[in-house]
């Protein structure tokens, strides 16, 4: 069972998490889905990598922070019913991790109250260091287990090693931009990633 968030919404998060459950053979949940202008991201892991999905817990209208489009549908998020299904699942934040399920409630409260190891997924791309940095200090101040981190785009060593080095974390490897990302183009990737221990 892996929590998988990232330095910001759009990173990859949806993409890494096809990967990771083609390669550990998991299932996928996303707990929250707010939008759907591009389909949601449960059907797209399961196009991608072929994984069993389980439904989401809440399928929100608006393509915004969670906590606010519960409220535009007026629909109220109960955090308690925000629980892992058993087995070996992978389970997709929304944004980063400082985003909140609801006004009281941060992603990163919940993956403190899961205790799952976290997998932190960040572009290559320059800003990424202070993005990545900022994430590891507010999940470690939270005390939820760092996996390690799963780079998205070409490859930039420098930010890469110095994220790991400053930020005391381990590398899963890189995915780089894929065209066409199709499941065999993904899977030929994830096949790189270090997953040892996961
Ligand atoms: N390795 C990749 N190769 C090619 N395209 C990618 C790759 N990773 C992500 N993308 C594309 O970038 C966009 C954003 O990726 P993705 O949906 O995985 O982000 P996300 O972090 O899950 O966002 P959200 O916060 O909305 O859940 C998508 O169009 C996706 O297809
Ligand atoms: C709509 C988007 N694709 C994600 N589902 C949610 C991103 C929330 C980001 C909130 C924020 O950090 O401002
Ligand atoms: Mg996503």
């Amino acid at each position: 069972m892996i929590v998988v968030t990232g330095t910001d919404t759009g990173v990859g998060k949806t993409v890494a998490s096809a990967a990771l459950a083609w390669r550990l053979g998991a299932s996928y949940w996303k707990p929250i889905q707010a939008g759907f202008d591009d389909g949601s991201d449960t059907a797209t892991v399961a196009q991608l990598s072929g994984a069993q999905v389980f439904p989401e817990a809440y399928r929100l209208n608006t393509p915004c922070s969670p906590h606010r489009a519960a409220e535009i549908d007026g629909i109220v998020i109960d955090p308690a019913s925000l629980n892992p299904p058993a087995g070996r699942v992978v389970i997709e934040g929304a944004g980063g991790a400082l985003v909140p399920v609801t006004r009281e409630l941060l992603y990163a409260d919940l993956f403190a109250r899961w205790q799952l190891p976290t997998v932190i997924v960040a572009r290559t791309a320059l800003g990424t260091i202070n993005h990545s940095l900022l994430t590891i200090e507010a999940l470690r101040a939270r005390q939820v287990p760092i996996a390690g981190f799963l780079f998205v785009g070409e490859e930039v060593l420098d930010s890469q090693a110095t994220i790991c080095v400053i930020g005391q974390v381990r590398s899963l490897g890189r995915l780089p931009v894929l065209d066409p990302l199709t499941p065999q183009s993904l899977q030929g990737a994830a096949a790189a990633l270090d997953l040892d221990g996961l």
